[in-house]
């Protein structure tokens, strides 16, 4: 499987995904950069993904210029033929912001910039893993109407949680809805997520739960 990592002008976490997915996890990866639009090389097996970072410097809104680079347009399709899409942080704001997934991610409840770690539940199969959070608007938001379908779906991949699994607005770095800290789209093609798992991805960093987020998603060794 081939990962596709997008440069966008703000980008700071891309250096770090691009390590883990290559380094830790031992995958094929691509550099994409936000004017290009070329997505030939990758089948619909392979993952496009959005690091984090703070693309056209979080103007109007966190992601909401990314969105219209002419790579997302390519990412967009790409997504719609089934391909796969990982969207960390701010790459989580841009598919929201692109309408790849639903919803909105708000300033923090407590007004500020926050990095620290947190626990994280996998929705799947309970498993409770430690991620660091590194951002100013990760509150995630959606309509009554959104949350109904997220829910009926199953759409809540992670929720942040206590170190013992429990979920309660405490846990919640940013106060999101229903202490959601990921979700994907409806197919399940598609997936975004605050934590960011390529900073827990080397035993040097003392934390490997990362490679665990890559490995559930995308089903690689
Ligand atoms: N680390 C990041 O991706 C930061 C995300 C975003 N710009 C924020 O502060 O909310």
């Amino acid at each position: 499987m081939k990962f596709g990592v997008v440069v966008f002008p703000g980008s700071n976490c891309d250096r770090d995904m691009i390590n883990a997915l290559q380094t830790d996890l031992r995958q094929e990866v691509i550099t994409l950069w936000h004017k290009d639009k070329d997505l030939s090389m990758f089948d619909t097996g392979d993952c496009i993904v959005l690091p984090g970072g703070f693309s056209f410097g979080d103007y109007l809104r966190c992601g909401a210029i990314a969105r219209f680079s002419s790579m997302m347009q390519s990412v967009i399709d790409f997504a719609n033929k089934g391909g796969k899409v990982f969207g960390v942080c701010n790459g989580f704001q841009v598919l929201c912001e692109s309408g790849l997934l639903p919803g909105v991610l708000l300033q923090n409840a407590h007004m500020q910039f926050t990095c620290k770690n947190t626990f994280i539940r996998n929705n799947v199969d309970g498993e409770i893993l430690k991620i660091p959070v590194a951002h100013g608007e990760g509150r995630f938001f959606a309509s009554e109407a959104d949350l109904e379908e997220i829910e009926k779906n199953n759409q809540i991949i992670y929720s942040y949680c206590h170190e013992d699994g429990e979920i309660h607005i405490d846990h919640s770095p940013n106060g999101s809805i229903k202490s959601i800290a990921g979700i994907s789209n409806k197919q399940r093609n598609v997936f975004g997520m605050m934590p960011h798992p390529e900073r827990a991805c080397s035993e040097a960093l003392g934390n490997t739960d990362g490679r665990k987020v890559f490995r559930e998603l995308f089903s690689i060794n």
